[in-house]
């Protein structure tokens, strides 16, 4: 079973990460990791921070010769940052100036309650969405494995507060793809990301903070991932589990579930037909999952996040000591938006690699490629 576990504070040395259970002769181009952490940096409205950081993976263990040995893929990555907080980091020195007023809408609160500490920091420090850093690179590390059957993942901005992007895009297009990236937003019409960057500029000026929306479709799955035996085999819910769980995602939409939920039945419920000797739905109003179990359309995802909670403008809070305030800001970022799209993209590469090993099994590659080939001649017509 492919798994992983990530460590690491936000302002410490690293992040590192542990994935276990990935299978052996697997090319892994390292450019590409690093490519989908530059990626995740980019994009409009984020803060000071992303000027400090430059995101590179180090790879410790598990790769040799540029491809994966079926041993756990250990891995690194450093904050540039952590030489700016030194002493308030020290594993040994206590820091005297602590924190204890907490932000509304972020984990300090709870944080400090739930662990019994006296020092907000200690929230803030693994409670922070630098921690995707290190998820992105395990996805994009997945990504090496489904790129060799094909699969394609991406990603759009739909929104950015009210602002929305209503294009229809063919994401399976390369030149639509190449705009999409081009984009500062990651959005796809320009004229409307013109105004996105205008939104975010406005609440930047009134101390502000803005949340949004992203798609994201994985092309070239095949039928047949996830289960409806068990609960937790479902693909839909394994799949919203690990999109909830970035910070700041507060809901998320499979294929047109929203608009399903108002319509008939007849009018939502894709038609079965055969295509290329394969079964396919005429439509994807259900993002490709059915029963827990992927149908061999795209996985389509919608995914929303809220406004960034650190924000210039105060907002009524309480002091650990029990004294109104108004909260503290340091720097934050104004619009994660177009970052969140790249997150997602990874996160989903993870799961569905993980079920990818659950359904086509196999220790190397091979072994995979030969149960994957063996498969998809089954379920063919022809
Ligand atoms: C890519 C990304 C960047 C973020 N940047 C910030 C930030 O600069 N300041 C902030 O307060 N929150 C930021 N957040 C959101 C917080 O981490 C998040 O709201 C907080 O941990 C509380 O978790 P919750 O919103 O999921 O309940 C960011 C989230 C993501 C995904
Ligand atoms: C560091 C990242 O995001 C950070 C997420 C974050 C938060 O509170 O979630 C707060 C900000 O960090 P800082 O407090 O250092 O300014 C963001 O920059 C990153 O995405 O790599």
């Amino acid at each position: 079973m492919l798994r992983f576990l990530d460590a690491g504070e936000s302002h410490g040395k690293g992040l590192v990460a542990i994935i276990e259970g990935f299978p052996s002769n697997v090319e892994i181009d390292i450019n590409r990791v690093n490519l989908q952490l530059a990626r995740r940096q980019r994009g409009y409205g984020r803060g000071e921070r992303m000027k400090i950081e430059y995101d590179q993976v180090e790879i410790l263990s598990g790769i040799r010769g540029g491809k994966t040995t079926g041993s756990p893929i250990s891995m690194l990555i450093y904050n540039k940052d952590y030489k700016n907080w030194m002493d308030i980091m020290d594993i040994q020195k206590e820091y005297t100036g602590k924190i204890t007023v907490p932000r509304p809408g972020h984990a300090d609160l709870n944080g400090i309650l739930k662990y019994n500490l006296n020092d907000i920091r200690n929230v803030i420090e693994r409670a922070s969405a630098r921690e995707t850093a290190i998820r992105t690179a395990i996805g994009a590390i997945c990504m090496e494995l489904l790129n060799k059957f094909d699969v394609k993942i991406v990603s759009r901005v739909l929104r950015i507060g009210k602002v929305e992007d209503l294009s229809r895009v063919d994401m399976s297009a390369e030149e639509n793809i190449k705009r999409i990236e081009e984009s500062q937003i990651r959005c796809f019409d320009a004229k409307i990301e013109k105004r996105m960057i205008e939104e975010i500029e406005l609440a930047k000026e009134k101390g502000e903070t803005l949340g949004g929306e992203v798609e994201v479709i994985a092309y070239n799955i095949p039928c047949g991932l996830g289960s409806y035996s068990s609960y937790d085999r479902r693909m839909d819910y394994i799949i919203s589990g690990a999109i909830m769980s970035i910070q700041a995602v507060k809901a998320m939409e499979f294929g047109e579930g929203i608009m399903a939920s108002c319509s008939y039945g007849s009018e939502v419920n894709d038609e079965i037909i055969v295509e290329n000797d394969y079964y396919k739905r005429s439509t994807n109003y259900a993002g490709g999952i059915e029963g827990g179990i992927t149908n061999g359309m795209p996985v389509v995802i919608k995914v929303y996040m809220k406004p960034i909670p650190t924000t210039r403008k105060g907002i009524k809070t309480v002091k650990l000591n029990g004294e109104e305030a108004i909260s503290r800001y340091e720097r934050s970022d104004t619009c994660a938006v177009p970052s969140l799209g790249v997150v997602c993209e990874n996160i989903l590469a993870f799961e569905i690699t993980k079920e990818f090993l659950n359904k086509f099994g196999g220790d190397s590659i091979e072994d995979i490629r030969n149960s994957y080939d063996f498969y998809l001649k089954r379920i063919s017509r022809r």
